[in-house]
């Protein structure tokens, strides 16, 4: 065994082995040193803490900072030391958006217009009132423009896309990639999505010949095809014998490792650890991945003249002229349609077949106008004929109001803000947290939240709902850029599927469904077994 390494405390000046420095190592000790990061270069102290002190110091300051809200005269929810309100995620007990929609509902029945909470020793703010978020997320949207977390394109050139991006890089950014998204555009896409899609049949009608299909991973594996044929303009093979290393590499983002957790809490909560450490968000090997396929992928159409109607043409085209994108940008795009679009696709799919196997008489009526459409387009199906399909959209609407992928939008205060109709003011640098769940199941705007029931978005009905109160895209210049492409996939699938086989709950599936708490997605943590009978 290799000579293990140490690493001194900063505080209390204990030798620490290096790979347990961040778990051995008591964790209060640890937060006032992510503490101590973000301050000490301002306060330019010259500090020789010892243990006892120290120890007894971090309780009191956490206790000081937990009076922020009180002091600043918004309600707030009771802390307690390190996590803030975040204990139960931390402890793995829920996900961050069954966390987040609680805070919601309790500070709503307490009568709550917005409320104070902690992510560890950092306070966030989260607002009930729709008034309040129309505010914050469109008219005052000059005061939160960004979301907060930490990216250093110089180390990290993938992390530099338009999620993560700020302030005026993300609006360059956003200004360019939005035409990538225009219903012309999709319409170009439809074909690659069909191809996609005839993979998922072919391997569908395999697999049920053998019993019930986990639905959750075939729509997992269509959807990284769709993004990796769109997107990197690359056959993937999800449904192949062998791994592909584009299934690979994109797993390994995703995986919920130590590693990463730790990365990604300190890139909303202690930035400045991650600025410290120089932290990459996306490990080297899966950068190099991407950026060679990106780069292989441009120079063979450039030698060969190859034009592919996908996302990656558009992108190449954006790199040409003086202020046009460099290669590592135009990756870091092509990454992020993956990442954001990837599992909030397939989670939405999985969930729409775990209802519509639930619900037979939905299944039925959906069914029904899927033929009655495609007899009326001659068994075509083109981009025209699935937007014919009303009541599927109405199936996939309900769908995302109760279970939407991104159950919460995080903001972050860039400027200074009095919050209307009050006299509190939001410090520069206050994350705020909003939970599309919460208000998705909230009985005010939906009654019966639990019930499955596409009958609430049908025409008249949704002329009755509030605005602000339905939102799985989000909402103002930050919402989704890519729904126009998430719903073309999903009717694609959706349609097609429904047309030619009947689903039913098999009774392997866990109901009521749980959540996986590790996944930032909401996303089943149980496989859903489906039986899929040939129609
Ligand atoms: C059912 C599928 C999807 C859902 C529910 C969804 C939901 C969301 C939500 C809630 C946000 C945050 C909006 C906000 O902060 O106001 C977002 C942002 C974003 N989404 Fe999606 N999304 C989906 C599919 C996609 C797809 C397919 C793509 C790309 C091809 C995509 C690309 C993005 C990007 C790039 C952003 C960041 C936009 C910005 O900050 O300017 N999404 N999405």
């Amino acid at each position: 065994m290799g000579e293990k390494t140490t690493k001194k405390c900063r505080i209390c000046l204990m030798e620490i082995e290096t790979e347990q420095f961040y778990f051995l190592h008591n964790e209060n000790k640890l937060m006032l040193q992510f503490k101590l990061l973000d301050f000490l270069p301002q306060l330019n102290l010259n500090i020789t803490p010892n243990p006892i002190i120290c120890n007894g110091s971090i309780i009191a300051y956490c206790k000081w900072v937990y009076t922020y809200w009180e002091r600043l005269g918004v309600p707030y929810l009771e802390p307690s030391i390190p996590f803030g309100t975040n204990k139960d995620v931390f402890l793995v007990k829920c996900s961050q958006a069954e966390l987040a929609a609680k805070q919601y509902k309790t500070a709503k029945a307490r009568g709550y217009k917005h409320v104070g909470i902690f992510g560890f020793i950092r306070p966030e703010y989260m607002p009930i009132d729709l008034e309040l978020l129309k505010h914050i997320l469109v008219k005052d949207f000059n005061h939160f423009t960004d979301r907060g977390f930490y990216c250093n394109e110089e180390i990290d050139p993938l992390a530099g896309n338009l999620f993560v991006l700020n302030g005026n890089r993300w609006k360059k950014i956003r200004a360019k990639l939005t035409p990538t998204f225009t219903s012309g555009k999709m319409k170009l896409m439809f074909n690659l999505v069909v191809e996609c899609y005839e993979k998922l049949k072919k391997s569908i009608d395999t697999e049920r010949k053998k019993g019930p299909v986990n639905i959750k991973n075939f729509l997992e594996q269509f959807s990284i095809d769709v993004i990796g044929s769109c997107a990197f303009g690359l056959d993937c093979n999800s449904f192949g014998e062998t791994e592909s290393n584009f299934w690979k590499y994109s797993k390994q983002i995703f995986a919920p490792t130590v590693g990463n957790i730790i990365k990604s809490v300190c890139s909303v909560y202690f930035r400045s650890i991650n600025k410290f450490f120089k932290w990459k968000i996306i490990p080297s090997d899966v950068s190099d991945f991407f950026l060679s396929v990106v780069r292989n992928s441009a120079e063979y159409r450039k030698t060969n003249n190859v034009v592919r109607n996908d996302f990656l043409q558009i992108l190449i085209e954006l790199m040409k002229g003086e202020s046009g994108l460099t290669i590592e940008e135009i990756t870091a795009e092509a990454l992020v349609f993956f990442l954001a679009g990837f599992e909030t696709s397939s989670a939405t799919l999985t969930y729409a077949l775990l209802e519509l196997a639930a619900h037979q008489d939905i299944q039925q009526k959906l069914r029904e106008e899927v033929k009655t459409v495609m007899e009326r387009h001659n068994q075509v199906m083109t981009y025209e004929s699935l937007k014919e399909m009303v009541y599927m959209q109405q199936v996939f609407e309900e769908v995302l109001r109760k279970y939407p992928p991104l159950s919460f939008l995080n903001r972050v205060c860039t400027e200074e803000y009095l919050i209307p109709n009050t006299d509190i003011t939001l410090k520069k640098g206050t994350n705020v947290l909003i939970s599309i769940m919460g208000i998705h199941h909230d009985p005010e705007y939906f009654p019966e939240p639990e019930k499955f029931d596409p009958e609430r978005f049908s025409l008249e009905n949704k002329q009755k709902l509030n605005h602000f109160s339905y939102m799985p895209f989000g909402e103002g210049p930050r919402l989704c850029i890519g729904s126009r492409f998430a719903y073309l996939q999903m009717r694609i699938a959706l349609s097609s599927l429904i047309q030619n086989y009947k689903f039913t709950l098999n009774e392997q599936t866990k109901l009521p469904m749980k959540i996986d708490p590790k996944s930032l997605v909401i996303y089943p943590m149980d496989p859903i077994w489906l039986d899929v009978e040939k129609l």
